[in-house]
């Protein structure tokens, strides 16, 4: 069966891998974005013309490694941020400065009747009060075009322990969860708006004797 991680259960097994085992930030990321890639590939997506919606902590980081990768393999991909880019962390910008140097075309604001797919790289398990009102707007207006979303990891909305909506949720058709499905993912409003999910392994080391809540 699959195992299941709260929200703090897998940031201490990423913290674990990086501050103990030493895989850097930026690995992670790129595995992140390397197995949603085989996915894609793997999966029956149109690709024809993919929006990646990028938020400003480490979720924001895996859809513009993503971002990078599908222009790289000639995949029409455009990129907006959610949010004000200059708020980003350090790994975002980081990103960013690479994506950009491989010429990933960005946008400021996009019909959302327009792309084939939409990346939902918005929030992640980071999420921890409800969505700004804005974005709250922004998810429900999508949410009302027949549009596939896949979602990295979670999807934005919902409380990676809890299941709950924080607000509103960008409903999803596809959750490719990182290292571990989360608990939020496996019930209630969470199970409901994940669509199908997928576990990726992105080569997080779970440390000896870690006890799991979910058996
Ligand atoms: N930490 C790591 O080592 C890795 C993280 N990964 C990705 O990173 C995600 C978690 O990243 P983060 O912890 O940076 O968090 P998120 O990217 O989910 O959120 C970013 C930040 O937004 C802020 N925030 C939370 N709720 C908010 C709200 N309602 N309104 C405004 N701001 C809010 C918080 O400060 C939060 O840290 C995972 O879901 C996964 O996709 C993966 O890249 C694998 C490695
Ligand atoms: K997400």
């Amino acid at each position: 069966m699959t195992q299941l991680v709260t929200g703090d259960e897998q940031r201490a097994i990423e913290t674990y891998t990086m501050d103990e085992v030493g895989l850097g930030q930026a690995v992670l990321t790129e595995r992140a974005a390397m197995a949603t890639m085989n996915v894609l590939a793997a999966g029956n997506y149109d690709l024809s013309k993919v929006l990646v919606l990028a938020g400003l902590g480490n979720n924001g980081s895996d859809g513009v490694a993503l971002a990078r990768l599908l222009h790289q393999a000639k995949i029409p991909v455009t990129l907006q941020f959610v949010g004000n880019v200059k708020r980003a962390n350090d790994n975002v910008k980081a990103q960013l400065k690479a994506a950009e140097a491989c010429g990933v075309e960005r946008a400021e604001k996009s019909d959302f009747k327009e792309p084939s797919l939409i990346i939902d790289a918005i929030f992640g398990t980071g999420l921890n009060a409800d969505l700004p009102d804005g974005l709250q707007k922004m998810v429900k207006a999508a949410n009302h075009i027949d549009n596939t979303v896949v979602a990295l990891d979670i999807p934005t909305g919902i409380d990676a322990t809890s299941g709950e909506i924080r607000g509103a949720v960008l409903k999803a058709s596809t959750t490719i969860a990182f290292g571990f499905q989360k608990v939020g993912t496996s019930r209630g409003a969470g199970k409901k708006n994940s669509g199908r999910i997928i576990v990726q392994d992105i080569g997080l080391i779970t440390p000896e004797n870690f006890t799991f809540s979910i058996k």
